[in-house]
């Protein structure tokens, strides 16, 4: 990681611009904080890798925003809860709370949508929302980072559906779609979503010329039937909304995939004391939880004349190499007055799927006393995505 120097300089506001930034080369990571005296209205601005950045608001507290209702509020506390961060909320229509294992973090409870706003603004610093409101809210803004992309909840998809039935029978993709002879600037496709800004840069960048845009909120699967739209752009889990509606999705009609994610303000990460910090500790916590989800350990008894022997054995089996191999230890007793080692603990890592067969492979060698219980945590030596967050930060 690279030194980030900070230089305290007092200026007036008539010189700050000209002569700063080519003074600095952008390889030296120097960051640059200006005090400007008696004028309350300036920010202070940064200089990160030879770019200005301006300081967000100044305050104190990292903020963590995280949805205040619909069906990720839940969902969203769950995961905290099993990377032991429990969010303290003094009751239900209190908006900010704290987690008292992480000091100095506020918890703002904010609709999914202004999580991501507020993240721009510089009113939060990290959220919890998903790619698909990201994406929608966030309009490719390169403040937004993306810390951790995949917390495996929320999952659906962002996908353009038609009707069954009518003019749409046969039509399966969305080449067949464009190609249809009724779309004319006079009788354009008319579309409904809720995803605004998606849904018309979709269809631009796919070629399809004739289309009008009207944006609902809720129960957008009923406006095809209500005569009010031809198709609709909306999130799609199981399905079924769609099936019940008489609706069908058409191939290279799917505009995002998305789940649940961690993002960030990269400004908040550069410039806000304990934002980097945080962010490291929640996305161990959230990964090591994450890589632990549906994994046991296994531990059970061998007899072998020596651990090499034992772990031949299991490696010789395909269910029981483990996550790096199967860890063996000597269990020592006492025969004629000697210290002897007949069996062998084994320990190894088995992921759920596997775990009936690993067992049944591991009795077939020999073991006895088979253990098993869930794991809760696996922490990796560093994880992948710390390392890809720093060096998008250039740090
Ligand atoms: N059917 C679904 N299955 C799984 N995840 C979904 C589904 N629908 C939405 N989501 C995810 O949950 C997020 C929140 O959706 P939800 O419907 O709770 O709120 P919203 O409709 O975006 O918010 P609001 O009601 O405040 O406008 C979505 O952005 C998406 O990531
Ligand atoms: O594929 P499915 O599993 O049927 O899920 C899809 C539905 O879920 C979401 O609506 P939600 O239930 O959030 O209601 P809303 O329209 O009020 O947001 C989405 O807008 C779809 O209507
Ligand atoms: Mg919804």
């Amino acid at each position: 990681m690279s030194v980030v120097q900070t230089i305290f300089l007092q200026f007036f506001p008539a010189s700050i611009s000209p002569s700063l930034p080519s003074s600095i080369p952008a390889s030296n990571n120097i960051s640059v904080k200006f005090a400007i005296p008696c004028c309350s209205l300036a920010s202070p601005v940064t200089v990160v890798n030879g770019n200005v950045e301006t300081m967000p608001t100044e305050r104190n507290e990292v903020r963590l925003g995280l949805p205040s209702k619909g069906r990720m509020a839940t969902d969203t506390l769950d995961l905290l809860k099993d990377c032991q961060l429990s969010v303290k909320q003094v009751n239900p229509r209190q908006y900010v709370a704290e987690i008292p294992q992480i000091s100095n973090l506020e918890v703002w409870f904010q609709r999914p949508k202004d999580i991501v706003r507020k993240l721009v603004s510089g009113d939060l610093d990290l959220g919890i929302v998903g790619l698909d409101t990201v994406s929608e809210y966030g309009q490719g803004n390169e403040d937004i980072i993306l810390v951790h992309e995949a917390l495996d909840f929320g999952d659906c998809r962002l996908s353009l559906a038609i009707p069954k039935y009518g003019i749409f029978e046969n039509v399966n993709s969305l080449q067949e779609l464009a190609q249809m002879p009724q779309w004319t600037p006079e009788r354009p496709l008319r579309v409904v979503t809720g995803f605004t800004y998606l849904a018309p840069k979709f269809m631009k960048d796919n070629g399809l010329k004739h289309v009008t845009f009207s944006s609902a909120d809720g129960a957008l699967e009923a406006a095809p039937a209500m005569g009010i739209a031809d198709a609709i752009v909306d999130l799609v889990s199981s399905g079924t909304t769609l099936k019940e509606n008489n609706l069908k999705e058409i191939e290279g009609g799917v505009i995002l995939e998305s789940q649940a994610a961690l993002v960030a303000s990269r400004k908040s990460l550069n410039l806000r004391k304990g934002v980097l910090d945080i962010t490291h500790e929640m996305l161990e916590r959230m990964e090591a939880h994450l890589r632990a989800v549906g994994q046991f350990t296994v531990t059970a008894n061998m007899r072998g004349s020596s651990a090499e022997e034992v772990a031949e054995l299991i490696l010789s089996q395909t269910s029981l190499s483990g996550l790096q191999g199967p860890t063996v230890s000597p269990v020592f007793g006492k025969r004629d007055g000697m210290v002897t080692a007949d069996y062998y603990a084994i320990v190894i890592c088995v992921p759920k799927k596997a775990l009936y067969k690993s067992v049944q492979q591991l009795r077939a060698i020999g073991g006895s006393g088979v253990l098993i219980s869930p794991l809760t945590y696996i922490f990796d030596e560093e994880t992948p995505r710390w390392r890809q967050l720093l060096s998008n930060l250039g740090l």
